[in-house]
């Protein structure tokens, strides 16, 4: 069954995409001269350290904040354009900005009536989010990860082809997060357009397939996982033998460099794990380890982002 099946006629899966997008509050510059594009039928991962500017370019693309100069469309327009945004675009800004005493269908019913839409998809949406048996609750009384649901509801309550979620797997637990993901990608294989911020690129790796990554409100990258990932990363063997010194002057002959690591260990970056392994076969020298080691992504991540002095003061 497809993810948000409705009596709604589906509404077109189209680009996102920013050019030349800034802006400034006062001496600060939240955005600076910011141009990325997220596709149709993929999860695009908006990712920057706290204090980058995600949220500033997720409220100017969903209206809520004018930008001082660029633009960003959805499929090439500006989201006051539509006359039904809410079939357009779903977004999930601040997930626990809900009336507290209001109960969860009754959230839901308002927006759908303010949005034109039909009392049908308010139950729908629900049993899509596992909320139904909570659908009586006062807001006030869900968890986050409550909360998290009831905001993807509320996004997908107009069966839209481009979904925009801010940190929408923040404070969920792993049940939460699992659940989360499963539902992106379902909405991403449906060729739907989703954009998702976080903080962290623990998450990214696990579930994003492009990645803009900013900076300071810059852009640092733009590229799928995969070439992220190749592109950035360095990648190091730990090779272990009892004839050590064998084996290092193997290696210095075929030109490879390496770094004696502690105890009988080399840690070899001029060469992938393969190539160490020939060399030491050819030379009939016996390993003891072999092993490849990639350089954690959250470490790539900070080292790209360490200029940008917010994240210090946050993590701090
Ligand atoms: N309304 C505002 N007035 C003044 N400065 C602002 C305003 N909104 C954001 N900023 C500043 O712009 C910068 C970017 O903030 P933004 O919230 O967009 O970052 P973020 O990447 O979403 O980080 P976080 O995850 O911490 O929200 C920060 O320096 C922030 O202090």
């Amino acid at each position: 069954m497809p993810v948000a099946e409705s009596a709604l006629a589906p509404a077109p899966a189209v680009d996102i995409r920013a050019q030349g997008l800034t802006k400034r509050y006062g001496n600060t510059t939240a955005v600076d001269d910011l141009s990325f594009t997220a596709n149709p039928g993929v999860i695009t991962g908006f990712l920057g350290p706290n204090g980058a500017g995600k949220s500033t370019a997720l409220r100017m693309l969903l209206g809520l904040t004018k930008p001082t100069r660029g633009t960003i469309t959805i499929g090439d327009r500006h989201i006051s354009e539509f006359g039904d945004p809410a079939r357009r675009v779903g977004a999930l800004l601040d997930a626990r900005a809900v009336h507290p005493q209001r109960i969860a269908s009754d959230h839901l019913l308002a927006f759908a009536q303010t949005a034109g839409l039909g009392k049908k998809r308010v139950g729908e949406v629900l049993d899509l989010v596992g909320l139904t048996d909570a659908a009586k609750r006062r807001t006030g009384e869900f968890s986050l990860g409550m909360h998290q649901r009831l905001g993807i509801a509320t996004a997908l309550l107009g069966d839209p082809g481009v979904l925009v979620l801010d940190e929408p797997l923040n404070g969920l637990d792993p049940e939460g997060i699992r659940w989360m993901r499963t539902l992106m990608r379902d909405l991403a294989a449906e060729g739907r357009t989703i954009l998702f911020s976080s903080h962290l690129m623990s998450e990214m790796e696990l579930t994003a397939d492009n990645l803009v990554v900013i900076g300071q409100g810059r852009l640092i990258a733009e590229a799928t996982l995969e070439e992220f990932v190749q592109e950035h990363t360095t990648q190091t063997v730990t090779v272990r033998s009892p004839e050590f010194d064998e084996l290092g002057s193997a290696l210095s002959r075929a030109g490879i460099t390496f770094d004696r690591a502690a105890g009988p260990s080399l840690l070899v970056t001029g060469a992938d794990a393969s190539t160490v392994g020939k060399i030491a076969a050819t030379e009939g020298i016996a390993l003891e380890e072999l092993t490849r080691v990639r350089e954690s992504l959250e470490d790539v991540f900070l080292r790209l982002t360490h200029n940008a002095t917010e994240y210090e003061s946050h993590a701090a």
